[in-house]
């Protein structure tokens, strides 16, 4: 039992307690009761105590009660009632807790939950519908019938991705639903194209939530928006604002703040918050060079905001680089009708402005590209010329814009020139060719051209394109070059390929017709003689009025030819018989026996010799008709002059021995057939023998001593000469080294050097290396030349003689007076002697008095000599008249039969003096 300060503090207790507690009677008057109990029934404490209770409860059980309150209407109370005894007498301690408030707040989530699970099925825009991780629907709203066509039975049942995900969104959504297990991010917000149960799609505007129901058992929620017509307008617009990259901006001039757009601030590489709204924002991020022009842009533009406000410029970007920005705005004038905002937008034009320049540079390098370049639309007007057509056509390109091209006939597009042109062009193929236009003054110009079809990104053709060069140069060498393949140089006349082309044709016509043709094979007399002497230019004047008069003097229809130096070749068809030729080279013949005229207008008069072959009965063949002429020609020249000869079949034979000729010579080189004989050059006075010429000889094993005569110029012909001339050195050399070492004193030994074999490159090299080879000295050797191998180019002989000269060689002009030396020539020659052709001696007979015209060519040679300070040697001195003659007009060296016919080496080695007695009697001349 408590007692004293106890049941004080128990009492306070109870009085200050937050619910109510009564104490009644057992007749349920309320004998007691605390603040709470007064506020609780909204009545004081005086009227509360004697006053009845009035409430059922049940002792121990918890009851709820409504007691009418004067202020607050109907309070709810939970009720408690315990039994005591107090001093012997029973009594109730009555608690009850004020629930009202509670009570309300639970009526009213009662009253919520239905409104909202009402709102949830029944609001009308808006199609909920919950789903598992799987997909799997739990949650299918009456909106969500509607948009999507499913009602809520069938949509229960279901998978959402296989009922109103298409096909192209599944993986996706697929995708998003596996983020979400894994990681537990919701799907984004947005617009969405889903399917209707008919299959139509349904653009909804999309938010997702994610509700967690229980461990593990997350459920997602899509509340889609069918969107309307504007929202989807303004979807799109935001779509594409961002799709395209175009940032916003919205300057409030009054305030001088900015919003920009986070793609505003994308293009410049910055995130939303990095970048705030002041203006300076993007006056700081101007390139230095074009924030001035920018900003007195703007001022401009506020100034009189007339249009639209447009301006480029360049803007670094977060990275440090600089993007090209295209900003466009336009004025928004506040409600007191002054300028209140600029809004507006920004493109990166970056990558625009980096193809513009390229394709500037790209039109400076056509433009000024050294082909020509012409652009025509497919009608073929010209669009575009570069500076080198203007260049080589001369016009402007104000001109030809405009006009088709087919009237500069430049070969474009629907020039007639080439029809098949269109045709390959349109087809898109590429044309390739030439054109012969026309420029500005007329004048025609060559091109090579390749045209080109352009098309647009359809692949349909809009322009062609045509890329050229100026090749009238090298048209006009090409057409020279061709010319020069089937044509002589000199003359003008056939090649020999042209002629064999002409030759090979008239054959098939011959042969179709059955008619006769010939071959004619003309060679000038004398020719080489009045070359060698008069010198090449004069030749050539001589060749190119020949070519004149052949080919006035023959018919249309007949060829004339040149195969070179002064070989003629002539095609004469149609014939009806082979004697038809006859008249036709008399004829030419008449008119060759008019002179023809030299460099200073000297007339000469030149012959000719012909060879003829005849098609069919000679040949059918071209060559072999030409080979027939030629062997009919050589007939005709060693028959004399002036002379004409027709092909037969003995000419083939000898041809035949020509050859055999040439093939023994050659096997008698290696069989070592070639032998030296040698005629001694003696001192007129004295008779003392003053050098040697070696004279070659062929002991043929059949034919016996073969003389030079007869195999020389054939070897020189045939080239055999280049073989058979270093051989004969060869032994001369060696004999000399013989004699020699035979203690004989050896003088010095001429050697015939063939024109083919001093036309030879390599010539001094060559002896230089066979004395080298032989140990004999080059003083040992003369060299004899003949005065028309000489004079053949003077300028080379002169240059191959001086270095012969300057090695130690002595040398002598051959057949002096046989050519037409010019003497100036003559005079540069470093030669030290000429030898007096044997005709000449000869011709002075026993009585040189009686043949005053030799005797007076004699003279003067000798005389010519003793002026230039050369030795001359006469050949062919047969007679002592002769060599009386000679020595009384001052010739000291002779060479003929009269002293001593060409002889084998061992019998001049009779003639020689021993070295010993030379050298004993230069010894006493010493002395004495
Ligand atoms: N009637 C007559 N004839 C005389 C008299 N004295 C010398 N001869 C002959 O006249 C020719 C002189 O030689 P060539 O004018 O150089 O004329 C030479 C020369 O052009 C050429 N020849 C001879 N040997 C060689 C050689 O080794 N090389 C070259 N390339 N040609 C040679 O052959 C030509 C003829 O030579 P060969 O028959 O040996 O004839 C020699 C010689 O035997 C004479 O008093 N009366």
């Amino acid at each position: 039992m408590m007692r004293g300060a106890g049941l004080q503090h128990f009492r306070q207790m109870v009085e200050e307690a937050s619910d109510a507690i009564l104490l009644l009677d057992r007749t349920g008057i309320i004998r007691y009761a605390n603040a709470a109990a007064a506020r609780l029934f909204g009545h004081p404490l005086e009227t509360l105590q004697g006053h009845e209770f009035g409430f059922v409860v049940v002792p121990e059980e918890p009851t709820e009660i409504q007691i009418p309150h004067p202020l607050r209407g109907v309070v709810a109370a939970d009720v408690r009632t315990v039994p005591m005894d107090m001093q012997g007498e029973p009594v109730w301690v009555v608690y009850l807790r004020d629930v009202t408030d509670r009570k309300r707040a639970e009526q009213a989530t009662r009253e919520n939950e239905v409104i909202f699970q009402h709102l949830l099925q029944e609001v009308p825009d808006i199609a909920i519908l919950g789903y598992h991780l799987d997909g799997t629907v739990f949650y299918w709203n009456r909106a969500s019938e509607r948009v999507f066509g499913y009602s809520a039975e069938e949509a229960l049942q279901g998978n959402l991705l296989a009922l109103i995900v298409p096909e192209n969104l599944r993986g996706e959504m697929e995708e998003n639903l596996r983020g979400m297990r894994a990681e537990g991010t919701p799907p984004e917000s947005g617009p969405l194209t889903l399917r209707h149960k008919t299959g139509h799609p349904v653009e909804i505007y999309c938010a997702h939530a994610a509700l967690e129901y229980g461990p593990g058992d997350t459920r997602l929620f899509c509340m889609g928006v069918d969107l309307t017509e504007k929202q989807r307008d303004q979807l799109r617009l935001r779509e594409a604002i961002r799709a395209g990259n175009i940032g916003l901006f919205d300057w409030d001039l009054r305030t001088d703040k900015v919003f920009y757009s986070r793609e505003w601030k994308a293009q410049l590489g910055y995130e939303d918050w990095e970048i705030g709204d002041d203006f300076s924002e993007w006056r700081s991020r101007l390139h230095p060079d074009d924030l001035g022009p920018a900003q007195r842009k703007v001022e401009a533009f506020l100034a009189h905001p007339e249009g639209r406000f447009v301006n480029e410029a360049r803007m670094r970007h977060k990275d440090g680089s600089y993007r090209w920005i295209l900003a466009q705005g336009s004025l928004i004038r506040g409600a007191d009708g002054h300028p209140a905002r600029l809004l507006g937008s920004h493109l990166d034009i970056t990558q625009r402005h980096v193809t513009e320049e390229s394709l500037q540079r790209l039109a400076f390098a056509v433009d000024q590209s050294p082909s020509i370049v012409v652009i025509t639309d497919t009608a073929g007007l010209i669009r575009y010329v570069n500076r080198q057509f203007c260049h080589i056509t001369g016009y402007e390109e104000s001109e030809v814009v405009g006009m088709n091209a087919q009237r500069l006939g430049s070969g474009l597009p629907g020039d007639d020139k080439d029809p098949g042109l269109f045709e390959k062009l349109s087809r898109g193929g590429t044309w390739e060719g030439q054109f012969k236009n026309r420029r500005k003054n007329g004048e025609i110009y060559w091109e090579r051209a390749r045209i080109y079809p352009i098309r647009d990104g359809q692949g349909h053709i809009t322009h062609y394109i045509k890329l050229a060069e100026d090749i009238t140069d090298r048209k006009h060498l090409s057409d020279r070059l061709d010319y020069l393949a089937f044509h002589d140089p000199l003359t003008g006349l056939a090649n020999r390929d042209l002629f064999l082309d002409r030759l090979g044709q008239a054959l098939a016509v011959a042969r179709r017709d059955d008619h006769v043709l010939a071959v004619g094979l003309l060679d000038l007399d004398d020719f080489k003689v009045v070359n060698d002497s008069l010198g090449h230019e004069q030749g050539d004047r001589l060749l190119v009025q020949v070519a004149r008069r052949l080919r006035v003097h023959l018919r249309e229809g007949d060829t004339v030819a040149r195969f070179g130096g002064d070989e003629f070749v002539l095609l004469l068809s149609p014939l009806e018989r082979p004697q038809d030729v006859i008249p036709v080279v008399e004829h030419l013949q008449q008119a060759f026996a008019e002179p023809f005229l030299l460099g200073d207008n000297s007339p000469m008069v030149l012959g000719f010799s012909i060879g003829i072959a005849v098609f069919p009965q000679d040949s059918d063949r071209a060559e072999e008709l030409i080979r027939h002429a030629d062997a009919a020609m050589y007939r005709a020249k060693n028959q004399g002059r002036h002379n004409y000869n027709f092909y037969t079949r003995e000419l083939d034979t000898q041809l035949h021995e020509r050859m055999t000729v040439d093939q023994a010579m050659r096997r008698g080189l290696e069989n070592h057939e070639f032998l030296l004989h040698f005629q001694p050059r003696v001192e007129l006075a004295s008779g003392r023998i003053h050098s040697l010429e070696a004279l070659v000889r062929w002991q043929h094993p059949e034919w016996g001593l073969v003389s030079p005569g007869r195999f020389i110029p054939l070897a020189e012909e045939t080239g055999f000469i280049l073989a058979l001339g270093p051989e004969i050195l060869r032994q001369v050399c060696q004999q000399i080294r013989a004699w020699e070492a035979a203690g004989l004193e050896a003088p010095p030994v001429a050697v015939n050097l063939s024109g083919r074999e001093f036309q030879q490159k390599g010539l001094v090299e060559r002896t230089l290396e066979t004395l080298k080879e032989t140990g004999v000295e080059p003083g040992h050797i003369e060299f004899e030349i003949t005065e028309s191998a000489a004079m053949r180019s003077v300028e080379r002989t002169i240059r191959i003689l001086s270095r012969m000269h300057e090695q130690g060689f002595h040398i002598s002009i051959d057949d002096f007076g046989t050519a037409y030396s010019s003497l100036n020539y003559l005079k540069r020659l470093p030669v030290q002697a000429i030898k007096i052709d044997q005709s000449f001696v000869m011709d002075l007979g026993d009585d040189p008095d009686a043949h005053p015209e030799d005797a007076a060519i004699v003279r003067a040679i000798i005389g010519l000599g003793e002026t230039l300070g050369l030795e001359v040697i006469a050949e062919g001195v047969e007679t002592a008249a002769q060599q009386r003659f000679l020595l009384a007009h001052g010739c000291r060296i002779g060479q003929g039969f009269l002293f001593s016919r060409p002889q084998p080496a061992e019998v001049i080695a009779q003639y020689l003096p021993s070295r010993t007695k030379a050298i004993a009697t230069q010894a006493s001349r010493g002395r004495s």
